[in-house]
């Protein structure tokens, strides 16, 4: 019994140093796209699946599973002996795997678009691309960039991915797993996880579908109907975000009463002379005002907050764990707008949550799930953008509490939130399909559109072929990051939310809670996080409401105000649309007709009127 536990305090103290090494390593390449520090990744990645091999093959040297450890005990050594990628003896392959991820993320990291033809020279994702979809209102352009992303991007990865599949897969095998979706899925501890987030989708669809027919209809106003299919999809170039999975930038186009007070961060934070470094001063400071951590020093002095002008860095924004309970960075490139703000304060989330299980053994820090990690990761944006939260900070001069402003604000919530939904739905599973070669690499794209057509009900704005490969236009394809935790966190971060108002004794409608400066809800809290991964999530989640399961009934509760509002405004609508992608997607040249022809049709007007 004690050189069990002696060994686990063997293990705790090696594997600290085991992460910290890695994780340098990776924030090196992340921070400075290399060869150099690449090929030191991939070495890294090497010693680190020997370490977990030589460390599990000590943990079964002795009988813990019939020993008399304690629960705890045993669910460590459960997960030291939970080999995952590593347990292949094949270094080639574990090489192949770390060299094709690094290119894939290197590919997605430096990809320009060269936009001429509108005057814009050549941009990359962050922040050229990213304001372009939010900002332009011209299709022409919104094309351009839609289009001009995935050539540059996904275009170049399918054999890559391909190969990236396949080794994944072999290796995984090792470890007594069919494919990588089933790995991945066995985190969540559940042998049902799959039938129940397709019970949520399904129980979440009739929010979607109003939002989606109300969105429709605006967009037709905007911009005609005749750049929309007759299958009722929205063309997916229009909805302010390179992939379609927020809406909150077109808000102007969708404000419910636009002359009611609606909130408009981006501007006010100008006008008030934010910073980067404000920006994150105001998170933490949300944080410490409900008893939670503030940041340690060396966050401020090691992570990379703002862009560097001379090096190539992954300006996708991550939070970073060096397992030393006190080094934690967060890597963004952040500027000064609403949507990074609100990425500010969820890289911040992760970091108290690594903050707050840094009292656990290493092997037990992690998120109870991993859609608990990006739950935390959320859950203060359900306070942070309320206009009571926003008045608090001087970011909002008064507190509306009428009707209009209300629906206002719930609208710009919906458009974060419920418009994400299947969006972080359908990603893995495609994935997912493609792992158990249900797709395969001749209908990648196919299938691809099959779910964006079929769970979103947007459409490709312009034809697309097997040439294609969009999955690798979003980062968590080339990064290879799972994506149904996000979908995971959509819900339980409302289920926790109207768990810690309800605590605090808040009586009045869900949407307008703001837990700042409340300690009792920052400890109800922190009584979850301090658990990381010890226990099952389904533990975590007593602690936090009382029951056992995800539940879609806070976030539908939250949002009904707007549902019932949004049913109203939709009578005259067909809602929904085809399960097929529409037949008549124009093709690349006749876009670029059309281009044309728009640019003519204003040439021509405008010589009418100087003429007159
Ligand atoms: C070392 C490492 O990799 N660490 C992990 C964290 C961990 O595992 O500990 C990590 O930092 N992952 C990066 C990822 C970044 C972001 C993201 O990718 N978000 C999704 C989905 C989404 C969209 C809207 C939203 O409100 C919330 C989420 C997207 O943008 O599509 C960028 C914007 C916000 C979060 C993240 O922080 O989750
Ligand atoms: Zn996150």
């Amino acid at each position: 019994m004690t050189d069990m536990r002696n060994f686990l305090k063997s293990y705790n103290t090696h594997a600290a140093n085991a992460n910290n090494e890695a994780v340098t390593i990776a924030w090196n390449y992340y921070t400075n796209i290399t060869k150099e520090n690449q090929a030191k990744m991939t070495e890294s990645d090497l010693d680190m699946a020997n370490f977990t091999k030589v460390w599990a093959a000590k943990a079964n040297q002795f009988d813990w599973k019939r020993s008399d450890l304690n629960a705890t005990e045993k669910r460590q050594f459960e997960k030291i002996t939970q080999l995952g990628f590593s347990s292949v003896n094949d270094t080639a392959k574990i090489e192949l795997k770390s060299n094709l991820e690094a290119e894939l993320t290197g590919i997605y990291s430096t990809g320009k678009v060269c936009l001429t033809e509108f005057g814009k020279g050549c941009l990359e994702l962050e922040p050229g691309l990213t304001d372009m979809m939010a900002n332009s209102r011209n299709p022409n352009e919104l094309l351009a960039a839609w289009k001009g992303w995935r050539d540059q991007t996904g275009k170049k990865m399918r054999t890559k991915y391909t190969e990236f599949v396949n080794v994944m897969n072999e290796m995984i095998k090792f470890s007594g797993f069919n494919d990588t979706g089933e790995y991945w899925r066995s985190w969540y501890e559940a042998s049902t996880f799959e039938s129940d987030v397709k019970k949520l989708y399904n129980e979440l669809l009739p929010l979607y579908e109003q939002l989606h027919a109300y969105v429709r209809h605006k967009l037709k106003n905007k911009y005609g109907t005749a750049l929309f299919p007759d299958t009722g999809h929205i063309p997916a170039h229009l909805l302010g975000n390179m992939w379609s999975q927020s809406w909150s930038n077109i808000y102007d186009l969708l404000t419910p009463y636009p002359n009611a007070i609606s909130v408009d961060i981006t501007q006010k934070m100008k006008d008030k002379g934010y910073n980067v470094t404000h920006m994150y001063r105001v998170a933490e400071e949300f944080f410490t005002s409900i008893g939670l951590d503030k940041m340690p020093t060396s966050f401020w002095n090691k992570s990379m907050l703002e862009k560097p002008a001379n090096r190539d860095v992954v300006c996708h924004a991550s939070a970073w764990d060096f397992y030393d309970g006190e080094d934690v960075r967060i890597k963004q490139c952040t500027s000064v707008t609403a949507d990074q703000f609100l990425t500010v304060h969820h890289e911040m989330g992760h970091l108290i949550y690594f903050l707050a299980y840094a009292i656990q053994p290493v092997i037990f820090r992690r998120g109870g799930n991993p859609g608990f990690h990006e739950g935390m990761a959320d859950i203060v944006s359900l306070s942070f953008q309320t206009p009571e939260h926003m008045h608090a900070i001087g970011l909002l001069d008064s507190i509306p509490n009428d009707k209009e402003s209300d629906i206002n604000f719930l609208m710009q919530m919906a458009l974060e939130k419920i418009a994400f939904l299947p969006f972080g739905y359908l990603i893995d599973q495609w994935r997912w399909s493609v792992f158990r070669r249900e797709t395969t690499p001749n209908n990648y794209n196919a299938n691809w559109w099959d779910l964006r057509c079929g769970y979103q009900g947007i459409s490709p704005p312009v034809q697309r072929t097997e040439q294609d490969f969009d999955p690798g236009a979003k980062y968590h394809i080339p990064g290879n990051t799972p994506y149904i935790r996000y979908f995971v966190s959509f819900v339980v971060q409302f289920q926790w939310h109207k768990a810690l108002c309800d605590e605090i004794g808040y009586k009045g409608q869900l949407h307008r809670c703001d837990i700042y400066k409340n300690k009792t809800a920052g400890a109800k809290l922190r009584n979850m996080l301090a658990l990381g991964s010890s226990k099952q999530w389904q533990d975590a989640m007593q602690v936090m409401t009382g029951g056992r399961n995800m539940s879609a009934l806070p976030i539908i509760q939250y949002f009904t105000p707007l549902i019932d509002w949004l049913k109203e405004q939709n009578k005259e609508e067909n809602i929904g649309w085809s399960a097929q992608c529409p037949s008549n997607i124009p093709s690349p040249d006749q876009t670029n007709n059309q281009a044309r022809l728009s640019v003519s049709t204003e040439t021509v007007c405008l010589i009418i009127v100087t003429l007159t």
